[in-house]
């Protein structure tokens, strides 16, 4: 099996294959499997031969999700596996979001060949900010890393409001019970000192922070991004910086426009670049792999259901189809056609596709399984056999 490596992924992640079976490279052609962190794949074009894309990371928007669909190719992320590290970073940045810590920094740097002790107790008093303790924080998104950020900074003594329509059952349980329930984004903008987005990047949740999100905001407000360049609406924010509406801008994903403003902190997109997040998310996106190549089992997968299941047979038939009538009674009909009994069969949809197992212990050929993916509405059948 061969990965093709796109992003440079934490030698344990690599660790976990067992290298009798796989090779990685940056350079293959033909391939079975992607590894990839924030590289663009859109204008990739796909081999057949590619069966799975895993994102050691949590946001997608890197990865064609249609196309690959289209293609049979199942993509994976590695939820949560990296949210420590971005609540740390995104704690770390509310202070700095207020107490001119960066911009002092970079002071005291310039003071060389001056008495530097002496300049610092004369000239410390530009950088006087102020403390989050008791300040109001409005978190848009409680998810894996939305509600870290929340918890901790309650035990800083914010005051926190969180934002998010679909929030799931698992972080409604984790959020801490004084964290204020926003019902909409107006609350969060009209409400809040400091707001920080934490919401993945599509369609529906571009420019969250848009021009009017931003008019509706107290002066001097605090904004941090540590989710997506194209969630704050980039031209409405210089134009807010402009203005002197903002008190500072805090962003992973700084830009020209934004870095004229001694008031903006770029960050070099290091949420998630600790040692203890790559491991993680290369480790989780590996087994990930492995457990779909040899297996044919999905798990955290963003374009197809999650299916987990022992093989107990000994030919198994994965299929990736279209998610409309008649799709299993047609194959079930083909492999009867050919005297195979079924004797385990899962199949889920997700959205316009779906996913199928098939086992039987009849004997199934390549050639067979070859045949039912050229069937209408099936984009991918695949055999592995024990
Ligand atoms: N700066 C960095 O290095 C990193 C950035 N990220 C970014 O942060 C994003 C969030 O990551 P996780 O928390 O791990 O993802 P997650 O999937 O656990 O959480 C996302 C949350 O956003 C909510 N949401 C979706 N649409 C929304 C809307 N319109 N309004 C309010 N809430 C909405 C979802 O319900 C979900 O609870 C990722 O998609 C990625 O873009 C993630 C990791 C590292
Ligand atoms: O891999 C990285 O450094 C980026 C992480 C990230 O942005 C994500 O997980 O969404």
């Amino acid at each position: 099996m061969k990965v093709k490596l796109f992003n440079k992924i934490a030698e344990a992640g690599i660790q976990q294959f067992d290298e009798t079976k796989y090779s990685f490279s940056e350079d293959f052609d033909d391939y079975d499997a992607i590894m990839v962190r924030s590289a663009k794949l859109h204008d990739v074009a796909f081999p057949a031969s590619l069966k799975c894309i895993a994102r050691a990371g949590a946001g997608v928007n890197n990865i064609p999700l249609d196309k690959c669909s289209e293609q049979g190719i199942v993509v994976f992320n590695t939820p949560g596996a990296n949210a420590n590290a971005v609540k740390e970073l995104v704690i770390a940045a509310l202070i700095l979001s207020g107490r001119k810590i960066a911009q002092g920094v970079n002071w005291v740097k310039s003071l060389e060949g001056e008495d530097i002790s002496k300049a610092v107790e004369k000239g410390k008093s530009q950088f006087v900010g102020p403390e989050i303790a008791g300040k109001k924080l409005g978190v848009i998104g409680l998810g894996a890393i939305g509600v870290q950020v929340a918890n901790a900074a309650a035990a800083m003594d914010m005051e926190v409001y969180g934002y998010d329509p679909y929030i799931s059952v698992q972080a409604a349980w984790t959020l801490k019970s004084r964290i204020h329930h926003a019902k909409d984004l107006k609350t969060i903008f009209e409400e809040c000192d400091y707001i920080t987005v934490h919401v993945p990047y599509m369609e529906a949740t571009k420019n969250i922070v848009s021009a009017e999100g931003i008019a509706m905001m107290k002066d001097g407000v605090r904004v941090l991004n540590f989710a997506r360049g194209g969630l704050v609406d980039d031209e409405a924010m210089v134009k807010a910086l402009q203005a002197g509406k903002i008190g500072s801008y805090v962003t992973d994903f700084p830009t020209n426009a934004l870095m004229q403003f001694d008031n903006v902190i770029g960050v070099p997109h290091l949420g998630a670049s600790t040692p203890e997040s790559e491991e993680n998310c290369a480790v989780m996106a590996a087994k990930e792999i492995m457990d779909y190549l040899e297996n044919g089992n999905i798990t955290h997968s963003v374009n197809l259901p999650d299916m987990q299941i022992t093989q107990e047979t000994k030919y198994r038939i994965c299929i990736i189809n279209k998610n409309i009538p008649d799709m299993i009674s047609s194959v079930s009909t083909a492999l009867g056609n050919h005297g195979i009994n079924i004797e385990n069969m899962a199949s889920k949809g997700k959205k316009d596709y779906a996913y199928t197992i098939l086992e039987t212990n009849d004997e199934v050929s390549e050639e067979l399984v070859q045949r039912l993916q050229e069937r209408e509405g099936i984009v991918m059948a695949r055999l592995i056999v024990k």
